[in-house]
């Protein structure tokens, strides 16, 4: 397996709390993961730890190839031109228009010039599904769904290899959720993407995700495609599973 994430034996603690006690897995390029687990059990730290934001206790974790865990901040700083992230709340800034929260990525990693730029953000929110007229709006102007939009456009923008979604369909009402759902998987598939979702929308995986990985009680409950995982046995996922038909 071609690996873009590999986590190893990761511990996470905060003084006297254990949130990871030993977590382990990879991701190979092209799969849609979902990360699972209840309130508290360590999915968005873990996220933050795999893309540098955070280091574990101890453990190691490799994110396309770089120890992310040791990396100097240039090496971040490369690595980082190849992922995106969407974070729960879109993560827009109120200050700037939609175009100019999509463009923010090349102003931080490329020289292009504004005429360049404009063009290429124009594609992107046309392929998140966004009206060429969002493009002048605020985020405060858009609804929740055209906000992750927006976001999931931004986190597309340098051709990333790998993007990361947190929550990608909280707030959503279930159509909108559906549609975004879809979306991602339809983007994932035409571009050869790898994404990695923090979920509790179980919808969300059984309808798009290759694989989910479990996370309780500090481990690695379960790691296989989302049929076996919901005939585990294990009470946390029957629970957990039991919300959907
Ligand atoms: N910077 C921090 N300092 C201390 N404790 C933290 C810090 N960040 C997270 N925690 C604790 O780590 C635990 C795991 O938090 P995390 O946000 O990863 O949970 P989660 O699984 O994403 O939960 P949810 O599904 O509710 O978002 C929580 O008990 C949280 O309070």
């Amino acid at each position: 397996m071609d690996e873009v994430i590999r986590v190893e034996s990761v511990v996470t603690r905060f003084g006297e709390q254990l949130v990871h006690d030993g977590v382990s897995f990879a991701v190979g390029r092209g799969e849609v993961v979902g990360l699972i687990g209840g309130s508290g059990s360590g999915k968005s730290v873990l996220l933050r730890e795999i893309i540098g934001l955070m280091h574990p206790t101890s453990g190691r974790i490799e994110l396309l190839g770089v120890n992310v865990c040791a990396a100097e901040p240039q090496q971040m700083n490369s690595v980082r031109r190849h992922f995106g992230v969407l974070f729960q709340d879109g993560a827009l800034f109120s200050s700037l228009n939609v175009a100019e929260n999509v463009a923010v990525p090349f102003r931080e990693h490329t020289d292009l010039p504004p005429n360049v730029i404009a063009p290429i953000v124009g594609f992107n929110l046309a392929l998140v599904g966004l009206p060429v007229n969002a493009s002048c709006k605020s985020p405060a102007q858009l609804s929740g769904g055209m906000r992750k939009r927006v976001g999931l456009a931004r986190a597309l923008a340098l051709e990333p290899e790998v993007v990361f979604l947190d929550e990608p369909t909280s707030g959503l009402d279930p159509v909108s959720a559906r549609d975004f759902g879809h979306l991602v998987r339809v983007l994932a598939d035409s571009l050869s993407l790898t994404v990695f979702i923090v979920t509790h929308d179980v919808d969300l995986l059984v309808s798009i995700i290759d694989r989910v990985i479990a996370l309780a009680r500090g481990k690695i409950i379960a790691n296989g495609p989302v049929n076996e995982v919901r005939s585990s046995t294990d009470p946390w996922l029957r629970d957990y599973f039991s919300t959907c038909g």
